[in-house]
């Protein structure tokens, strides 16, 4: 059993899964701001807004004081969405340690400024070691004790040892990187290709194309992520490939699930309305086609979706661009 005390902010699906891991090895605290949330997590323990029918581990305990959750922490962890991220991380600026890690879940571009959870950290809470848990890992699966694989990505290799044994459990098998930018991204720009994905799937796509976007869209975010400073072979391996496998096979995802919506017609107005979890491709969309624009790399599916998204093209339209006809290399964009 290991004596770290860990703060998890964020009592939605991925927050309180990864809570109820943790708790399972050493002491966890987790922050919801919904006070109903919080109750309901200690006396009944279950979240059944986010994680309907399962049971948490029940030394679990949440609370709705940031201060004390963040107060006594040797690690931070963050499950908050992007496009809030910043305000929470100002609030857990009140109450941190000094050099505490601070790990992001986290699989989204803040929109205004196109930055990196982990940008966002280093510029909030300078001096603090970062890094990020990811890869292919569907909460409601996790929660219902299906094994899996993640990735813990820190650039101090002796930090990231430690922390690796806080998350994995029996079944949830954890690698270490350091690759940090390579697997933060791959967690991010995969949303975008599992929405081109759902918009095939919405349209009674097959499984040939359903493989041609997900490879196609493979090479496409490899050579983003590249380009911003990711290793090639990260998004060949969990972060990326298995992420992206995942996303864009499971009738879990969420931003499957925005395209499948799409390509049967409905508005974004329409999907978002009757959503009660984030699809974070949707928000990250045009934040990763200026990062494209900026690092000249060719995004052919991304930028397809991104129209769709933006209202600018129908997703039935753009899907029959998706795989275009005239094809150059299998090494070439498009
Ligand atoms: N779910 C999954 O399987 C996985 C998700 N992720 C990533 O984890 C991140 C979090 O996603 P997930 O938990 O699934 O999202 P959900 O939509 O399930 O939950 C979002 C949570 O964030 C909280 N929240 C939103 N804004 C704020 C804020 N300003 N202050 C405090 N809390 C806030 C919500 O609180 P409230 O209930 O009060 O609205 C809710 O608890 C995303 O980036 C996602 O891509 C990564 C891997 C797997
Ligand atoms: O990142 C995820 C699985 O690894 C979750 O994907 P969605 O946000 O599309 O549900």
């Amino acid at each position: 059993m290991n004596a770290l005390n860990i703060a998890v902010l964020g009592g939605g699906s991925w927050g309180t899964t990864v809570a109820s891991l943790v708790a399972r090895n050493t002491g966890v605290t987790l922050w919801a701001r919904n006070p109903d949330t919080v109750e309901e997590i200690n006396t009944r323990h279950s979240n059944e807004r986010y994680l309907p029918g399962f049971r948490l581990v029940d030394r679990l305990r949440a609370t709705n004081d940031i201060g004390q959750a963040v107060r006594n922490a040797d690690v931070v962890v963050m499950g908050i969405p992007s496009q809030n991220f910043r305000s929470v991380l100002g609030e857990v600026k009140q109450h941190i340690r000094a050099w505490v890690p601070i790990i992001s879940l986290t699989k989204g571009l803040e929109l205004a400024t196109r930055m990196r959870m982990t940008e966002i950290i280093q510029q909030v809470l300078p001096g603090h070691p970062v890094g990020v848990l990811t890869g292919p890992n569907l909460a409601r699966e996790i929660m219902s004790g299906q094994a899996a694989a993640g990735v813990i990505a820190m650039e101090d290799e002796i930090i990231v040892q430690e922390l690796q044994s806080v998350f994995k459990s029996g079944l949830f098998r954890v690698y270490t990187n350091t690759d940090v930018i390579g697997c933060e991204l791959g967690g991010v720009l995969k949303n975008i290709i599992a929405i081109a994905v759902g918009m095939g799937d919405g349209q009674g796509a097959g499984d040939n194309t359903r493989a041609a976007l997900i490879t196609r869209g493979l090479s496409e975010i490899t050579r983003l992520g590249v380009a911003m400073g990711g290793k090639p072979e990260t998004f060949a391996g969990l972060a990326g490939m298995g992420d992206m496998i995942a996303t864009c096979t499971s009738p879990q995802s969420r931003n499957r699930h925005v395209g499948i919506e799409l390509g049967k017609g409905r508005s974004m107005e329409e999907i978002i309305e009757e959503m009660t979890m984030v699809a974070e491709g949707a928000k990250s969309a045009p934040a990763v086609m200026a990062l494209a624009d900026e690092h000249g790399v060719e995004m052919p599916i991304a930028s397809d979706v991104s129209r769709v998204l933006a209202g600018d093209a129908t997703a039935s339209r753009a899907f029959r661009g998706l795989l275009r006809v005239e094809a150059g290399a299998e090494s070439e964009p498009g």
